[in-house]
């Protein structure tokens, strides 16, 4: 049976990719889009002509849509997410800056509605595998620094990859002493703290999505790196995302958990 997609910030850079992915895909077919400033006209963003067009949640009708699809904000994720599984459609989720508190609550709702999703911090197959290798690497490297650069748009800071990097690697590497007390004489310049990880964020023209792990050992170094040079490069993570989530019976976060 076909099913019925809602993409969630279909005119930005991240729902154009996808609105392009779903209409070549057999058995999807986009009913609607969310955003709160698009022009009632949908085929001026490439959906079909009778897809719906919402500028915000409340106008939504409940049984619209199977997947919902969500690139928007990181200050509008939260409340869409809850709205997707209150009104049990299924949520693929690709926008960063969730809390964890948001994500555990997220969760309880999926468990309580029986709603399967995916939030995925990152849809392109090179920032899963180095996340992965940074996870291994953390065993024998505990002094680790990230960098994540990425294009000037971007609204949030760290990335969701370079903070999920940071977690995954918190949970494996071994109890370490921290560097001594450092004095910086320009605010900041050591960057941000995640359990004793530095991250740093660069913001670039030019640049769409990279990630540096330096991993620093006695007399030697690992950098692990991944470049996503086109959004594209997030599609087909999205693409295995919307032909599973119906079978998942609670929010999975992380692709790696349904490869
Ligand atoms: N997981 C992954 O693999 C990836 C995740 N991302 C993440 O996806 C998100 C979107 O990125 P990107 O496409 O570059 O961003 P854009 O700024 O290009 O697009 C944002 C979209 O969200 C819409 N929007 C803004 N406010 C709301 C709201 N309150 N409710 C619903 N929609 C809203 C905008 O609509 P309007 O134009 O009407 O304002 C626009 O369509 C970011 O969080 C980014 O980090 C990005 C790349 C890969
Ligand atoms: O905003 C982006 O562009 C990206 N956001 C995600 C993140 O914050 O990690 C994924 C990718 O890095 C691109």
């Amino acid at each position: 049976m076909t099913k019925k997609v809602l993409i969630a910030g279909f005119t930005g850079a991240m729902g154009q990719k996808a609105v392009n992915l779903v209409n070549k895909m057999d058995d999807f077919e986009i009913v609607a889009g969310l955003s709160p400033i698009a022009k009632n006209d949908p085929e001026k963003y490439s959906l079909p002509k009778d897809a719906q067009i919402f500028k915000q949640i409340s106008e939504i009708p409940e049984d619209i849509a199977d997947i919902w699809i969500d690139f928007t904000t990181p200050t509008a994720v939260y409340e869409n997410v809850k709205f997707a599984l209150k009104h049990h459609i299924s949520p693929v989720v690709g926008t960063t800056g969730l809390s964890d508190d948001q994500e555990t609550e997220l969760l309880a709702l999926s468990r309580k509605e029986q709603v399967g999703g995916l939030i995925a911090p990152n849809f392109g197959m090179s920032a899963v595998l180095l996340m992965k290798f940074a996870k291994e690497a953390a065993k024998y490297f505990p002094d680790v620094e990230i960098i994540e650069m990425h294009h000037a748009d971007k609204k949030d800071a760290p990335s969701g990859t370079a903070l999920s990097t940071a977690k995954l690697i918190a949970e494996n590497r071994p109890e370490h002493e921290t560097a001594p007390d450092e004095v910086e004489s320009l605010k900041n310049v050591r960057g941000g703290d995640y359990q004793g990880i530095k991250i740093h964020s660069v913001r670039l023209p030019g640049y769409i999505a990279h990630e540096q792990v330096l991993f620093g050992g006695n007399g030697e170094a690992l950098t692990i790196r991944q470049d996503s040079f086109d959004r594209e490069s997030f599609m087909s993570g999205v693409k295995v995302a919307l032909e599973k989530v119906s079978a998942l019976n609670e929010l999975v976060i992380g692709l790696e958990n349904i490869l």
